[in-house]
């Protein structure tokens, strides 16, 4: 049954809005507070990045955005709906694509797999498949098998897989840490051109501060253990970004030099 708005719907609504979101594991004696108390608003077609340090629950959040687990406390809403299941506008994309993709499996017919409860027609399948693996540059690769691709194609085809569902918000867990320092640009670069394309909503977890600030229009930096948010950033940086440009510019310096030292400060 369709999730109701809880609250009207204004130009002023966040897309995603997390509000004293807290969450524990276990119970008992063994309960273990992962998130403590956040805070934080994603805009409609605004990229936030998440960084912070390792075990701090970033997964965690986002598992709880996804409506994987519950809230243990406060909420996390779309369009000021509370989310409690998986947000049928949104798409996640995780680090492992190893595990994600299907490998018995086309590249086709991994994108095919999770629109199959969609009912579209052949003709729709076969239009949103092709744009998908256009935008991601793997036209050709249509028919392989991912065991046939490299680690970076693989991740653009998990890409893909996202891109032809269509969604309205893009999760993505680490999505570009486990390719090498060229492709690396490349996805950052196609996750801003999807953005501008879409108009998609995109929150991505990374490890990476460089990439965080390349990326995003804010930064929210976690810190401490149970997590809790430190300090949300705005990056002054024009677009569209340009991957030799964009980082010489002093402003990126200052910024990822912020970011840095709020996550390195002593706790
Ligand atoms: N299902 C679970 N049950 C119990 N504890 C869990 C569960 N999932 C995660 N944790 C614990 O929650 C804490 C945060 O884990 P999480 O994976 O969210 O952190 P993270 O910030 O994403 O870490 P990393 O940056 O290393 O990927 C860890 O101590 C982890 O052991």
């Amino acid at each position: 049954m369709a999730q109701q708005p809880e609250t009207s719907i204004s130009a002023a609504t966040p897309r995603l809005d997390v509000a004293h979101l807290a969450k524990t594991y276990g119970s008992g004696a063994r309960v273990h507070t992962v998130i403590q108390d956040l805070t934080f608003t994603v805009d409609a077609g605004e990229v936030v990045c998440i960084v912070g340090p390792s075990g701090v629950g970033k997964t965690t959040l986002l598992k709880c955005l996804a409506g994987l687990h519950p809230a243990s406390s406060g909420r996390a809403a779309i369009d000021g709906r509370t989310i409690s299941g998986p947000p049928p506008e949104m798409a996640l994309v995780f680090q492992d694509y190893n595990r994600s993709l299907m490998p018995w499996l086309t590249v086709r017919k991994n994108l095919v797999l999770p629109l199959r409860h969609l009912k579209l027609s052949p003709a729709e399948l076969k239009e949103r498949c092709d744009s998908a693996l256009a935008a991601v540059g793997l036209a050709h690769a249509d028919n392989q098998y991912p065991w046939q691709l490299s680690g970076g194609m693989q991740q653009r085809v998990a890409i893909a897989r996202a891109l032809a569902y269509r969604p309205e918000i893009l999760i993505m867990d680490e999505p570009f840490a486990s390719v090498d320092a060229q492709t690396r640009f490349d996805l950052e670069d196609l996750c801003l051109k999807i953005r501008s394309d879409f108009n998609m909503t995109i929150l991505v977890v990374t490890h990476d501060i460089d990439e965080a600030v390349y990326l995003a229009d804010r930064v929210v930096v976690l810190g401490s253990r149970p997590a809790s948010v430190l300090k949300i950033v705005d990056v002054e940086l024009p677009s569209p970004r340009e991957q030799i440009a964009t980082r010489s510019l002093p402003e990126f310096a200052r910024q990822r030099t912020e970011v840095l030292s709020l996550i390195k400060r002593p706790a």
